[in-house]
């Protein structure tokens, strides 16, 4: 299956289980890849026949934006399940990575989900 993809598409919200987190905003990025056909976009040039990369980001931004959670996990799936209802994507692997909440851990902390079905 071809993908269409968003990689490190930051965005600050309140996150965190701690009372200091429900205080402030932070930063987390998103990397997203959704499972689509491509050629039928390409074939007649048409961004109607494809995922607008641009328009599910800026979806993103303004679902994490508002959102009030204190999991990362819960975020993940709360957004997977927006986006794949609201834009049709039957297939999505979701990276969500927390930059500041370990600081030793240089490449961010987060969760990683898979959802829907991948076909061939
Ligand atoms: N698996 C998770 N572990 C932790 C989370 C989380 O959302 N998922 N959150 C925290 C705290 O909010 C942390 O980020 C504060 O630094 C701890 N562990």
């Amino acid at each position: 299956m071809d993908q269409v993809f968003i990689r490190g598409l930051a965005v600050d919200t309140v996150i965190g289980v701690y009372d200091w987190e429900r205080t402030i905003t932070q930063q987390l990025v998103f990397d997203l890849d959704m499972g689509w056909n491509i050629r039928p976009a390409a074939a007649e040039d048409e961004l109607a026949h494809t995922l607008n990369y641009a328009a599910i980001s800026e979806r993103l931004q303004a679902f994490v934006e508002q959102s009030r959670y204190l999991l990362v996990e819960t975020l993940a799936e709360e957004l997977a399940a927006t986006l794949m209802r609201e834009f049709g994507i039957p297939w999505l692997r979701l990276q969500v990575t927390k930059p500041g909440a370990v600081p030793a851990a240089a490449g961010g902390v987060g969760v990683i989900i898979e959802r829907g079905v991948k076909t061939a």
